[in-house]
């Protein structure tokens, strides 16, 4: 189990992390989701003994590891580009962990080989086993990466966007086949990334990091539906924000028609509302300050822009079946399917919206 507390680090001036707390469970795959420059190689980081933080406490099993140095805390490692030694073969990188122990704790040569052909089965690549690094594709390469950081049976595995470099439908692949090796091997591992897709199909449990803070922790559908900050609804892609008027329990807008929406505990007052674009039904209606700016056509979606009398603009994205005639220059109103609200009341304007009510996906 692992254990961060209050955990800081600053670079110079700048502050990374802003007080980390996280529990991971023996045996749990949590992804770490968040854009770039969020922290979380340096949290990684931390974990691995690569860095040290400025204050807080970091605890595995029980066992304080800001005490313990990088190479005592049994950590796998995988990067994005994790350099294997090109003049070894797949099976020597497997071992490497192994053969550089301490005589007195190092396993003998048969019991290295037998755990090295356990890998190379578990992680389906026994035909690669006598090739070098060279002859192998990038997904390969990963797959080797994580049976070199497996082989030492680690306290904590630490995955840092291993699939980042490979394209999409391998890092699929490779997807499915971390999960079923995690199911097997049971290792306690975090994973980074910034591919919503990739965190919400791997981990259970997601925790989204913005700006050195943790913004939420939650399940794929939690965090989808009821983003608890603003940032997450942002980075959830709900980049749609209406200023609304929150009125017993409802939301409230000229040209919105709010009633698709879950009602639920909610202070009176100005309000902020999130949509994503594929979440938002169009309806005529000659009275909304809305009109069809624009539209394109991918084939499946119709892409609409739609401008306010004021000339703001927001896209909508439309099934084009459930769409066939949107009239350009036509005014329409907007009927969210799902979206996140969060109150502006008592806030001063650079603060962030305090959340209020998160409303639940609800299509009608
Ligand atoms: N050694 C360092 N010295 C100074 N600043 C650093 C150092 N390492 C990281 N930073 C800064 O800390 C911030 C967080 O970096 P970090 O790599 O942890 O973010 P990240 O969420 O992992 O981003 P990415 O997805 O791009 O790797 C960034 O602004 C980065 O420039």
């Amino acid at each position: 189990m692992i254990s961060i507390s209050s955990l800081t680090k600053n670079f110079g001036q700048t502050a990374v992390l802003r007080g980390i707390d996280l529990r991971i469970d023996a045996g749990e795959l949590v992804a770490l989701l968040g854009p770039s420059g969020s922290g979380k190689t340096t949290l990684l980081k931390i974990i691995a003994g690569l860095e040290w933080p400025d204050a807080g406490a970091l605890k595995v099993n029980g066992q304080d590891w800001l005490t313990l140095p990088a190479q005592k805390r049994r950590i796998g490692f995988v990067f994005q580009h994790y350099a294997l030694f090109p003049h070894m073969t797949v099976r020597d990188n497997i071992a490497f962990g192994l053969t550089v122990r301490p005589r007195a704790e190092r396993p003998g040569k048969s019991v290295i080989a037998a755990k090295v052909d356990d890998l190379l089965g578990l992680l389906q690549i026994p035909h690669l086993a006598d090739r070098f690094p060279a002859q192998l594709s990038g997904g390969q390469r990963q797959r080797v990466a994580l049976g070199r950081a497996l082989a030492i049976e680690p306290a904590v595995l630490l995955l840092d966007e291993p699939f980042g470099a490979l394209d999409a439908a391998i890092r699929r692949d490779l997807r499915r086949w971390l999960r079923e090796v995690h199911q097997k091997t049971g290792s306690t591992t975090l994973f980074v990334t910034h591919d919503q897709e990739e965190a919400f199909e791997l981990a259970d449990r997601v925790v989204v990091m913005g700006e050195g803070r943790i913004e939420q922790i939650g399940s794929a559908d939690q965090i989808h539906d009821r983003p608890s900050t603003p940032f997450v609804a942002r980075f959830m892609g709900a980049v749609v924000e209406l200023p609304v008027t929150l009125r017993a329990g409802r939301v409230e807008a000229p040209g919105l028609d709010a009633r698709g929406l879950e009602r639920r505990a909610m202070a009176d007052g100005p309000a902020q509302l999130f949509l994503r674009p594929d979440a938002i039904a169009l309806e005529p209606d000659a009275a909304s300050p809305w009109t069809l700016a624009h539209k394109t056509s991918t084939g499946a979606m119709i892409r609409a822009t739609l401008r306010h009398e004021t000339s703001r603009e927001i896209p909508v994205d439309l099934p084009r079946h459930s769409a066939p005639d949107l009239a350009i220059g036509s005014a329409y109103r907007l009927r969210p399917l799902s979206g996140a609200v969060f109150s502006l009341e008592g806030t001063a304007p650079t603060e962030a919206p305090r959340p209020v009510v998160s409303l639940k996906e609800k299509r009608t």
